[in-house]
């Protein structure tokens, strides 16, 4: 990822320096305190307070990798005076994953909707917006995943529409940008004509975070985009626009969508908004880590279980990246165990699961 990020911007010494530092550190060292003054310095002195001295190794991944890209966005400049405050590192990769030939495909495939039937259309946005997950940039980065898709171990577009009983608030917790994003507005454009939601609270991160995650930001370069194309893409890019100039879709960058713990951890007045919500939808695999807990849970645990933390009735989609995973038969799980592949880590499998 530092290589990567090298190659993409003509840093100069001193910021390959503070990227190689934070190489050594993270892979050699101890967790050491953050240097910069930023906005965010006192929240984060309070969640590593415990962590400083300690090897990199002995914090849990979660922890690790968040501030991981705390630092890295401290070691390119992002929090100081100078010519990369501000400046999204991440920001060509997001723009070269809009661009490319898949997204293009995908978003062209849009025309197709209209000529649906209606469950049939339903069907289609929510398996785009759970497939979307597969484009994640720090996940290309560290695996070799070739996209294969064998199908869902749980869950159905049917049981996800099955919460919509009737019209409330949705809020939707979003993932990467690109056309993961694009995949996202086309549900929250869907939730909003076909009435079953009122009005939509569009969740991102607050900065760059985690490679592709989208960014206030994010959420106008991929308008912008797919108000620039003809077709079914261009009318839900207007749709969605006039819904955010309306006021029915708002668009949120609360700090704990970067904070280093699981949802259970979320502060008081975040609850209150999911609270407020009649469906909460979740997107990714790393909001799926931090739903259920990041940790090596029975494949069985029942979902209602895992999530009874959280606050109202909500859904799960996400494409399958890492270790953690509940709501699962059994019989599933053994029997893709004895396929012999990494099913829970490489991109391979998806769910949709839900708690009303
Ligand atoms: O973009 P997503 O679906 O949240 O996936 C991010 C995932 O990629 C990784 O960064 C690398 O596999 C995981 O740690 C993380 O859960």
């Amino acid at each position: 990822m530092i290589e990567r990020l090298c190659a993409a911007h003509p840093f100069g010494p001193d910021v390959r320096e503070a990227l190689s530092a934070l190489l050594r550190e993270s892979t050699e060292g101890v967790v050491e305190p953050l240097e910069d003054d930023a906005p965010d310095h006192g929240v984060w002195a309070g969640w590593m307070a415990d962590q400083v001295g300690r090897p990199w190794a002995g914090a849990s991944f979660l922890w690790a990798e968040s501030y991981f890209f705390r630092k890295l966005l401290a070691a390119t400049g992002f929090f100081a005076p100078g010519p990369w405050r501000g400046v999204d590192p991440f920001a060509p990769m997001k723009r070269a994953e809009l661009h490319n030939a898949a997204t293009a495909e995908t978003l062209k495939a849009l025309d197709e909707l209209p000529h649906l039937s209606d469950p049939e259309r339903d069907a289609a946005v929510v398996q785009a917006a759970v497939w979307g997950n597969q484009a994640d940039l720090a996940f290309q980065l560290s695996t070799d995943a070739s996209g294969s898709t064998s199908g869902l171990v749980a869950g159905s577009p049917e049981e996800f529409w099955s919460l919509f009983d009737e019209p409330g608030p949705v809020h939707l917790v979003a993932d990467n940008s690109a056309g993961e994003l694009a995949a996202d507005l086309v549900v929250i454009d869907r939730l909003l004509t076909t009435g079953r939601a009122a009005r939509v609270v569009l969740h991102v991160k607050p900065g760059p975070y985690y490679v592709s995650d989208a960014t206030p930001t994010d959420v106008l370069v991929v308008l912008h985009h797919l108000c620039g194309l003809g077709g079914e893409a261009g009318q839900v890019g207007s749709r969605v626009e006039n819904a955010l100039r309306a006021g029915e879709i708002a668009v949120r960058a609360h700090p704990f969508f970067c904070a280093p713990f699981d949802f259970g951890a979320m502060p008081d007045d975040l609850r209150a908004e999911f609270a407020s919500a009649a469906v909460t939808i979740f997107k990714g695999d790393l909001n799926y880590r931090r739903l259920v807990g990041d940790r090596h849970w029975p494949v069985d645990r029942p979902f209602a279980d895992a999530v009874s933390h959280f606050p109202g009735p909500l859904a799960a989609l996400r494409v399958l990246k890492s270790e953690a995973v509940v709501g699962l038969e059994r019989a599933t799980a053994t029997s893709l165990d004895a396929g012999g592949q990494p099913w829970r880590t490489s991109g391979s499998h998806a769910l949709i699961q839900t708690r009303s």
